[in-house]
């Protein structure tokens, strides 16, 4: 059994970098394009200083006069040149927009799909909030250095190649002199980088505890209301924004205290450009346009330095949001599809076999020990036993929600693990305890058994169930919207859609988990009548929290502390003292209270 894989949490910055790309091909459609947009962009900035350095040197210092004719020229490629850089760098942005939205967006998609692959047990390991984050706001921060760290990234490389270059062209000594002095900052950003990017993997962890905090809070309003814990609440709310706000906060005064840092190391390789610069002129190594020229690539040559910090910063969150998506990415499902290697089970009522059947939760103790059972298909099969003794597990084993720890599980000889999804979804369907709604129409809702169903289908089937009453006293009929989770309607209501949902799915072997709640006698006959209707000719196991279902069930099978300790029909156990007599005498008791 797996929870979310955290080794991409360890795993090194630029190595996440290049994995997250390679994951997302997109990123890299047009990428040349855009690079040789990125280097014309770039190109154009040096050639207002050359532009200078040839006004002052060839235009100015002329020996008969200023040259008019030669610096209106030199303005004009100026304005040209500013012009073009300017359009390189709109479509550049454009380019970069599109590419990195498309592979942004089947990042998530892709990330999307796999949380769904995993079984039921690696998403109950994570927090939904969290594993919501990891789809949501992790992917919004590589957009981010997407689209403008990243856009920096490449305009600052630019900058920085041509800047050195044209440096080294104007004066070898003062281009080392200007590497000298940012040497060590480059040194110390490696460094740094690390320290700000386990930071950063902080902040993105809190971010994941403040939605999980925050939707947990809103899916249990009611209850938080209805026990007046809305203080209790809101304060663990208040703690998780308060642990982002604090982590937040130590990452950006690490990454503040870059600025000032760049900003010396830029003045003194200023000064010591003006200096240095100063006596090669007086040597005559240098004339003033040069100087000029020089200093303006300088300052070329120093704000990628700068904004290097602002990259970082986009860079390390990105890189902490990828590791989080990696992280999904990575956990391979253990509860795997075999696929097209697997088996698909023909039509047909369905048999069960349970062979020493054992199961423990990560981390707990055994939960079901040596089951071994068959049922017959047809048969309408109700499980019993005390809360806690193992039911449901017995159910999620059966529909392939888990697998196994020991022993195995077959459906008509074949062992589950063998059997394509495609085939056991179809043939298979389990009616959970709280039949989720979503928040669409009754049709809707029940369509998602059979997403081809028409209108006609839908009422025959609730008029199969008997149900067409009940359907025609609603006051917009298949059209009635359900509300969120299905609350506009009452609990035995969504007991009934969930069994139609069920019913149009028309599966080979239905397992019903069912509901505790209590619901009013008539709205009881209606569920039992409807039971009834979409169990009948298949094989059915349900459940069991009503004496009715156990009493009209074909055969009882009863659990204890995970094990399989009484079996028949009803009649025969309830004239037996043990376990199910008990039982059966704890609901005449409550029935008669
Ligand atoms: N997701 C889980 N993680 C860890 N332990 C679990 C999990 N689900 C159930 N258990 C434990 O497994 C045991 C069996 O639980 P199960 O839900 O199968 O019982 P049940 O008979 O269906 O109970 P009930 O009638 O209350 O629904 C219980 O001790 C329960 O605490």
């Amino acid at each position: 059994m797996t929870v979310i894989d955290e080794a991409a949490a360890t795993e090194g910055g630029l190595s996440t970098l290049r994995r997250g790309l390679r994951l997302s091909p997109e990123f890299r459609a047009g990428l040349a394009g855009t690079l040789v947009l990125a280097l014309l962009s770039t190109a154009g900035r040096v050639v207002v200083p050359i532009a200078v350095q040839q006004t002052m040197d060839k235009g100015l210092d002329r020996a008969g006069g200023p040259d008019i004719a030669f610096i209106r020229s030199a303005v004009l490629l100026c304005a040209v040149a500013v012009l073009l850089t300017a359009l390189c760098a709109y479509a550049m942005n454009v380019r970069l927009y599109k590419t990195s939205e498309g592979g942004l967006a089947g990042l998530r998609v892709r990330a999307f799909r796999h949380v769904h692959d995993l079984s039921m047990l690696t998403q109950s390991g994570e927090r939904r909030g969290s594993l919501v984050s990891r789809v949501t706001t992790d992917v919004d921060q590589i957009s981010n250095f997407m689209q403008s760290g990243g856009l920096m990234f490449i305009v600052s490389i630019g900058q920085l190649l041509v800047a050195s270059v044209l440096m080294l062209v104007y004066s070898w000594q003062l281009a080392l002199l200007v590497w000298a002095a940012f040497l060590p900052l480059a040194f110390a950003l490696r460094r740094f980088q690390r320290v700000v990017s386990a930071r950063y993997m902080q902040v993105r962890e809190r971010m994941g505890d403040l939605l999980a905090a925050v939707s947990e809070s809103v899916v249990g309003a009611a209850v938080i209301r209805a026990h007046a814990s809305e203080e209790r609440t809101g304060r663990r709310v208040d703690d998780t924004v308060d642990a982002f706000r604090s982590t937040q906060t130590r990452a950006q005064a690490m990454v503040a205290l870059t600025f000032p840092v760049s900003e010396l190391v830029a003045a003194i390789a200023t000064a010591g450009v003006v200096v240095a610069g100063t006596l090669l002129g007086i040597g005559g190594h240098l004339t003033a346009g040069e100087l000029v020229a020089f200093l303006f690539l300088v300052t070329l040559f120093v704000s990628p330095m700068q904004t290097a910090t602002e990259v970082l910063n986009d860079a390390q969150n990105a890189i902490a949001g990828w590791r989080r998506v990696l992280g999904v990415l990575d956990t391979v499902p253990d509860v795997a599809d075999p696929g097209d290697a697997g088996e698909t089970l023909p039509r047909g009522p369905i048999e069960v076999r349970f062979e020493s059947v054992g199961f423990a939760y990560p981390g707990g103790p055994p939960v079901l020990h040596d089951v071994n059972a068959t049922i017959a298909p047809r048969s309408r099969v109700a499980i019993v036993g005390q809360t806690g003794s193992g039911k449901t597990t017995f159910a999620k084993l059966l529909t392939r929600l888990m697998d196994p720890v020991s022993g195995r599980v077959l459906v008509d000889g074949v062992p589950l693990d063998r059997v394509r999804f495609s085939s056991l979804r179809e043939r298979i369907v389990m009616v959970p305890q709280d039949g989720f709604l979503f928040d669409a129409s009754l049709a809707d809702n029940i369509r998602y058994g059979r997403p081809d169903a028409t209108d006609e289908d839908l009422v025959l089937a609730m008029a199969e169930l008997g149900l067409a009453d009940w359907l025609d006293g609603l006051p917009q009929g298949l059209d009635t919207p359900v509300g969120q989770r299905g609350e506009s309607l009452s609990a035995g209501e969504r007991q009934l859609v969930a069994l139609a949902r069920a019913y149009i799915a028309d599966p080979d072997l239905l397992v019903l988990d069912e509901a505790t709640s209590a619901v009013d006698p008539a709205t009881e006959v209606r569920i039992q009548r409807a039971l009834d209707g979409a169990t009948r000719g298949r094989t059915a196991i349900s459940i069991a929290h009503r004496m009715s279902t156990a009493e009209a069930a074909d055969e009882v099978i009863v659990f204890d502390a995970g094990r399989i300790v009484q079996r028949g029909p009803h009649a025969e156990l309830v004239a037996l003292p043990g376990v199910y007599a008990d039982l059966h005498a704890s609901w005449i008791a409550q029935r008669n209270m």
